[in-house]
């Protein structure tokens, strides 16, 4: 463990990987599977709704009921160091902070923000990679940069592997492989990865002392190229409703998303007779995945969905959403739910 070498400091292990890539599952696997590891989490979401902040508090509610210390907080990056503070206080009792990054954020910059840290309870505990294995490919054509960031992990996460047969899976494990070179690849699906694993700094195979290719120095000097970093290149939407949303008109929306819309995310009310609950919305390309939720006590019945891409048309996606909100005469039947029941499962 990274703590044994100074038992007083905490490691904070930074998630990152593109949008979609499976972070916020491989968290809640993380929180519900910690073997007895208390773990603090930050969530540095983009977005204005803080959507993954709201489905992790989720897991840790009933974590917090086990009384096993999981601590929640949504923050964003310049908020980090007073976080680290709250959250390494002695009170806290943490084994490790797990933070994760926005899918748009630069790894290097969250690297940095964790060497620079001022507390002096704070340790750097490695980057773990996380990599779509069914998009690697487009997305890096479209983000060469991609390699840059994976080649900062120290661990690379192969996720999604069921979605791949045997075959594809190995040719895109042999494709990362050429990226990350050494750095140790673990192929997983729903972010099962063992708490204990990534808890600990892995080595490089060949040569530990590659890891202070990430000194605070060269980090802080090493000039980055901004006219390539992703938050430039990608909006957010956000778009809330409190009346019910038709099933038909919004499963349509979603196969049909407006825009270059890469990504959207979210939870949806419909408040059709025996499907009063919540569904959690997901889409990554043309994913599209409604699972059904319950609300919590005093939970708001509201849709609240946020959409993420490139030059989002913001007035197209607004018309688009604000047409699948219920109208009088929308069937309101068992019946309507069928649309979503493609995607629930
Ligand atoms: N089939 C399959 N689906 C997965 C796997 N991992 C995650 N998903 C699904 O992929 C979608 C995106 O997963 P998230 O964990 O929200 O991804 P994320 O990286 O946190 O996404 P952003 O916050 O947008 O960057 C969700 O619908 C997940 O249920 C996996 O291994 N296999």
């Amino acid at each position: 463990m990274a703590r044994g070498q100074e038992e007083s400091k905490i490691p904070v292990v930074l998630v990152s990987g593109f949008l979609g890539s499976g972070k916020t599952t491989l968290l809640n696997h993380l929180l519900r599977n910690n073997r007895g590891i208390r773990i603090g989490v930050v969530v540095n979401d983009f977005g204005s709704i803080n959507i993954d902040s709201m489905m992790v508090a989720g897991q840790v509610d009933s974590m917090v009921s086990l009384g096993n210390g999981c601590l929640c907080c949504a923050v964003d990056v310049s908020d980090m160091d007073s976080m680290f503070d709250v959250l390494a206080s002695s009170s806290s009792q943490l084994d490790v902070i797990v933070v994760e990054a926005s899918g748009l954020a630069e790894p290097r910059n969250l690297i940095r923000l964790v060497l620079g840290s001022g507390n002096p309870r704070i340790t750097y505990g490695g980057l773990v990679g996380l990599v779509d294995s069914v998009e690697f490919d487009s997305i890096r054509s479209k983000h060469p940069e991609i390699d840059s960031h994976l080649r900062l992990a120290d661990l690379v996460v192969l996720n999604k592997s069921d979605l791949l047969e045997p075959e594809e899976l190995g040719a895109v494990e042999s494709r990362v492989r050429r990226v990350v070179d050494e750095v140790p690849i673990l192929i997983t699906s729903h972010g099962q990865v063992d708490a204990e694993l990534l808890f600990e700094v892995p080595e490089r195979a060949d040569d530990p002392t590659e890891a202070r290719q990430l000194t605070l120095d060269e980090l802080l000097y090493e000039d980055d190229d901004h006219a390539r970093h992703l938050h430039s290149r990608y909006t957010t939407f956000s778009f809330e409703s409190a009346e019910p949303m038709d099933p038909r008109r919004l499963v349509d929306m979603l196969e049909n998303p407006a825009g270059d819309v890469y990504r959207i995310k979210g939870l949806v009310y419909f408040g059709i007779d025996g499907y009063e609950g919540k569904f959690v919305l997901n889409t990554v390309g043309r994913h599209i995945r409604l699972q059904p939720d319950i609300w919590k006590d005093g939970e708001q019945r509201v849709t609240r969905i946020v959409s993420i891409g490139t030059e989002l048309d913001e007035e197209l996606i607004e018309i688009r959403l604000l047409d699948c909100v219920r109208r009088p005469g929308d069937p309101t039947d068992e019946s309507a739910m069928l649309p979503v029941h493609r995607y629930s499962t």
